[in-house]
């Protein structure tokens, strides 16, 4: 099992380069099942979702004409197989995603019901009732979510709540639906306007991006296109933290701070000096970081998946703050872990109370989550002596070579396997 070994080595400066971001980069992969012709995606990030993603596609009878770093040509016209097996998707649950395109091309799908996870049971009842109300047969059967339709119908479907890869299924499912679809209460996160864009592109007819309402009118079929995925606003916003805890001077570069206000905001009222322009941001912090209080919301409000790597941050703040997350009913796996290391984290309910302490030190930790994991990392390079983070494979879900991209600004950081 591979570990990463971090011993604190004071300021971190110079530059980084930041990744297309996983949660684009997966329904666009899966977008290429809404058409016969082949879907060229630059800026894919090479990550183990990706990876998996590749692999379910390719199951199905996807060819993947280049699988260049960072680049893929994807043809899905030899699709032969509409099943997403359990194997996979227990393993990533945005396997979901092939639930909607796969429907609506193909006539019927099968995916394995993801199951809850770390952070909470995260039901996908959202987007059974969206295909539902656009004319599917659903049924579960053996763990199963089964579908079936002739052709999808366009429908007015209210989300209960703003849900992401929801979003994301029924706008990919509404595009070659007959007649027009209303999608009210959509998430407006970046990831979700990516795909859009990019289906806009591919001959789909999608009005109202960026906004809680869209309206996608149906059309015959879809085309191929070139489509650059958006940068990865979380590791960007992992990269600041890390910098806003450790001090120094850092640019980060291939970056979207339009997409980032939220946290650059939050990392301001910590203390930082941040200076962006269109794609580039820069952080320079020279004191103690400021205890800042977090509340996780849909977009364009903070983010649940910045709230481990800010909670980290408080834990070495001057002063005292609350972190309220709203979204996932069990994501505060890392508080155990960080308090192993010397901070002092209180939790009730969704509701954590972190007292700022000057120092944290290393120890062994390991996390059963994507960002709690990264959190563990960043509490590692301000930690006295050395921080071993175990179970790292979550980390390279959703991080491309971390360990290079830190060690390029001054963190000493080595992944070691035993
Ligand atoms: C691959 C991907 O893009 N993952 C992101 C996506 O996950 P994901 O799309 O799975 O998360 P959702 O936005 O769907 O979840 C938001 C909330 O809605 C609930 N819910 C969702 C769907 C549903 O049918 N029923 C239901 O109750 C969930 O349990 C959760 O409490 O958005 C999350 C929230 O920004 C992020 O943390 C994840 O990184
Ligand atoms: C929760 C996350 O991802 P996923 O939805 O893929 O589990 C994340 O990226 O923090």
């Amino acid at each position: 099992m591979e570990k990463l070994k971090i011993r604190a080595n004071g300021a971190l400066n110079g530059e980084i380069i930041i990744s297309g971001a996983k949660n684009a980069a997966l329904p666009l992969l899966c977008a290429s099942l809404l058409t016969r012709d082949t879907l060229h995606l630059t800026n894919v990030p090479m990550l183990r979702d990706v990876k998996t993603t590749q692999k379910l596609l390719q199951g199905m009878g996807a060819r993947v004409l280049t699988d260049n770093v960072h680049e893929f040509e994807i043809n899905c016209s030899g699709i032969n197989n509409t099943c997403a097996p359990y194997d996979l998707v227990k393993t990533m649950r945005a396997s979901i995603l092939v639930l909607g395109p796969t429907l609506t091309h193909f006539g019927e799908a099968q995916v394995s019901l993801p199951g809850g996870c770390a952070i909470g049971s995260r039901p996908v009842d959202q987007h059974l009732k969206g295909l539902e109300a656009m004319g599917a047969e659903i049924s579960i059967e053996h763990g199963y979510v089964k579908a079936r339709a002739q052709r999808l119908q366009g429908a007015h479907i209210v989300m209960d709540m703003v849900t992401v890869t929801g979003t994301e299924n029924l706008l990919m499912a509404a595009t070659l639906a007959e007649g027009t679809t209303i999608l009210e209460n959509a998430a407006m996160e970046p990831e979700v306007t990516d795909l859009a864009d990019c289906l806009v592109k591919m001959g789909a007819n999608i009005q109202g991006i960026g906004t809680p309402t869209l309206t996608i009118t149906g059309v015959e079929k879809l085309h191929g296109c070139t489509h650059r995925v958006v940068p990865d606003r979380i590791e960007a916003g992992t990269f600041l933290c890390a910098v806003a805890m450790t001090g120094g001077k850092v640019v980060l570069k291939h970056t979207a701070p339009k997409t980032m206000l939220a946290i650059l905001e939050k990392l301001s009222e910590a203390g930082a000096i941040i200076e962006a322009g269109d794609d580039w941001i820069s952080i320079d912090m020279q004191q103690r970081p400021k205890a800042v209080d977090i509340r996780t919301l849909p977009y364009p409000a903070f983010p649940t998946d910045m709230q481990a790597q800010f909670m980290v941050m408080n834990t070495i703040a001057n002063g005292n703050s609350k972190v309220v997350e709203t979204i996932f009913e069990n994501r505060f796996m890392h508080i155990p872990e960080l308090n192993r290391m010397g901070a002092r984290i209180s939790a009730e309910g969704n509701t954590a109370i972190i007292e700022g302490v000057e120092q944290l030190s290393g120890t062994t930790v390991m996390a059963t989550d994507l960002r709690a994991s990264a959190s563990l990392v960043l509490a590692g390079l301000v930690a006295s002596g050395e921080t071993t983070v175990e179970r790292i494979y979550h980390l390279d879900r959703g991080y491309e070579n971390i360990e290079q991209k830190l060690s390029g600004v001054g963190a000493i950081i080595e992944r070691v396997s035993n």
